[in-house]
């Protein structure tokens, strides 16, 4: 594509997955059915899958992980049972006398292991911090990536809040996960086990006590920790839902103050946002609820310890030190146990933006090259419709059987009422959608046989309302042909008298405009957009003409750029300025989807027909 599509000429906003459009009902706007789920149930497959992400990196980086994780776990683990010989050999042992020196060695080696724990753990979160922060680029981009490849009716079906929200938050959602979170699940496994087997073998009666323990404790915590999750998941869907609003409203801004429903709009956001902080409340509030709650289902386990633990050293099966050990040891279990009560709702959280990013991923575009696709040759621009009949939605056809025949090089206007067929027409020929029956060929190619890059590279599109993206303007010229020279860019400007206004801007061709072009008429971006569309060259023109009225200095620009622009070229214009239609090679007169009448200007006013009529009114209207 030489140029860009419109989007606006294309509004996402037709209610998709939307539940209802009411004002004031805010509980109701923004929520996207599937944006709302939270958690899905385990997937092993997509867990796979999206572990398959992390692939790239097992050989390089992931061995340097486990090699520090091993290192910090042995090291921690040791610590405990070094203090235990401190007390039982060198503070208070049995027999002989305290050692000075051994307290001194213990000291020591426990000094080096906290150094090396410290190094251990620095490195291994700077590892898994690249890991995690690769995986969800890879991610993001992919998913990007895809969509930019996505066709015209996945947009008409999904409002644009919707895929941004899933493009960031979701994204987002998994990047906790990969950064620290599946490192933790191993250190945590590893951590369990060797705390498990230390406890047995100091003490297997005492160890067997505390480990009992464990999976009551562990259903507690998983379970409390359900509730505040799920808590501060509503938290991010309800900002969500404030992203999505905030897009379409600052989108929109021009219309809302135009019909002055700031009011309205500042009540509705304020409805949301209300929402948003009763939902941080109530997740603060079991927060502060539930939290420590958590933190003492640990101390249970501790009160059997030192009951039972006394009773063991009464019984002389135990030494104070062995059981400082244990207490130590029994301390740093719970940490990991409340950690896998976590990363449970973390990866069934995980599960659902997992599944709404591979649900996008899968979407294959509906118009692709077919296996056999050969590229399309450089074409002169014949172009010919045959018996075309299309339908957006089943059973509801916007073209009713169009046949219709350009020959290289001529200008074919398309007129007619509004909802009549003529955008429909130019989606058809660049393959924006793909007809339900008939045919349409260029050059005696049917445009369903060749790849679609090379037909779109030869086929040039200017919409009615340029899109301009944020960049300098010579940026956005360049758009039509990446690899033009700031002298091309130059001449096609000066050739469809754009030169003049760019030169008069602040910063010449260097100037920034900010996204969408608000600071430039609509006349000079009309002639920024032909600018681009020539330097692109293309054989076919498809051009929908702006019916904005503008000055008669601009007018006269633009049809002399027009007539630039349009030699040499096959071209389709919806056409609005009589001018236009005036110097047509054919003008196509639609209406309901079906070609009323054809052929020149002169050759239609004398048929007194609805093309007749259709000029007539407009210079009635003038
Ligand atoms: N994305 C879409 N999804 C469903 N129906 C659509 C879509 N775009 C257009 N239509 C329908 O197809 C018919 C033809 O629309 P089209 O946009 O081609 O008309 P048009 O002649 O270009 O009108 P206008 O001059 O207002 O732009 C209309 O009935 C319209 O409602």
């Amino acid at each position: 594509m030489s140029t860009v599509t419109n989007t606006e000429k294309h509004p996402h906003g037709n209610a998709g997955k939307l539940k209802g459009k009411t004002p004031g009902k805010t509980g109701e706007r923004f929520v996207y059915q599937d944006d709302e789920i939270i958690e899905k149930p385990f997937n092993w497959a997509q867990l796979t899958r999206l572990f398959a992400y992390m692939k790239p990196y097992t050989k390089q980086l992931l061995p340097l992980v486990i090699l520090m994780m091993v290192l910090g776990t042995l090291t921690k683990l040791t610590v405990p049972y070094l203090t235990s010989m401190a007390i039982d050999k060198a503070i208070a042992p049995k027999e002989g006398p305290t050692s000075i020196t051994l307290l001194y060695t213990i000291t020591a080696v426990v000094l080096v292991l906290y150094i090396i724990q410290w190094l251990a753990s620095t490195y291994r979160i700077k590892y898994t911090n690249i890991i995690g922060q690769r995986v969800i680029y890879d991610l993001r981009s992919d998913l990007f990536k895809h969509i930019q490849k996505l066709s015209f009716n996945f947009f008409d079906k999904r409002p644009a809040g919707s895929v941004l929200v899933r493009v960031t938050n979701d994204v987002n959602s998994l990047q906790e996960l990969f950064t620290s979170g599946v490192v933790n699940l191993m250190i945590d496994c590893v951590q369990l086990v060797g705390i498990v087997v230390i406890l047995l073998m100091i003490n297997w009666k005492l160890g067997l006590a505390v480990v009992l323990t464990v999976p009551v404790m562990f259903v507690i915590s998983t379970k409390l920790r359900v509730r505040i999750r799920r808590a501060w998941q509503d938290v991010r869907m309800k900002n969500s839902r404030i992203n999505s609003h905030l897009n379409e409203s600052i989108q929109g801004i021009r219309v809302t103050q135009a019909y002055t429903q700031e009011q309205e709009n500042i009540q509705f956001f304020d409805t949301m946002n209300m929402e948003s902080k009763k939902s941080w409340d109530r997740a603060s509030m079991l927060n502060q609820g539930f939290g420590p709650l958590i933190e003492i289902t640990g101390g249970f386990g501790t009160l059997i310890l030192f009951w039972f633990g006394a009773y063991l050293i009464q019984q002389g099966e135990l030494t104070v030190g062995l059981l400082v050990a244990f207490s130590s040891y029994v301390g740093s279990f719970w940490e990991p146990i409340n950690r896998l009560g976590q990363m449970y709702n973390q990866l069934l959280v995980a599960m659902a933006s997992s599944e709404r990013i591979f649900e996008f991923i899968d979407e294959k575009p509906s118009i692709d090259d077919k296996p056999d696709a050969l590229p399309l040759p450089k074409i002169k621009g014949d172009i010919k419709l045959k018996d075309v009949v299309f339908e957006y939605e089943k059973g509801r056809q916007a073209l009713k059987g169009i046949n219709l025949d350009a020959d290289a090089g001529q200008t074919i206007a398309l007129v007619g009422h509004t909802g009549s067929g003529k955008s429909t027409i130019i989606n058809l020929l660049s393959r924006f959608y793909d007809i339900s029956s008939g045919k349409i060929t260029i050059d005696g190619y049917d445009i369903r046989d060749v790849q679609l890059d090379t037909l779109r590279s030869q086929i040039g599109i200017v919409l009615q309302d340029t899109f301009i993206f944020s960049g300098t303007i010579r940026d956005n010229i360049r758009f039509g042909r990446l690899d033009a020279t700031d002298e091309e860019i130059e001449a096609v400007a000066r050739a469809v008298n754009a030169h003049e206004f760019i030169e008069k801007l602040p910063g010449g061709y260097d100037t920034e405009v900010e996204e969408r072009g608000n600071m430039l008429s609509m006349g000079q971006r009309q002639l920024l957009s032909f600018a681009r569309a020539l330097l692109a060259d293309p054989r076919i023109l498809i051009l929908d003409e702006a019916t904005a009225s503008i000055d008669t200095e601009t007018e006269l620009k633009i049809q002399q750029a027009l007539k630039v622009l349009l030699k040499g070229r096959t071209s389709f214009i919806v056409a609005h300025r009589l001018s236009t239609i005036r110097h047509a090679d054919k003008i196509i007169v639609l209406d309901h989807g079906e070609i009323k009448e054809q052929g020149n200007h002169a050759q239609l006013m004398q048929q007194r027909g609805t093309y007749f009529g259709l000029i007539e009114a407009q210079f009635r209207f003038i």
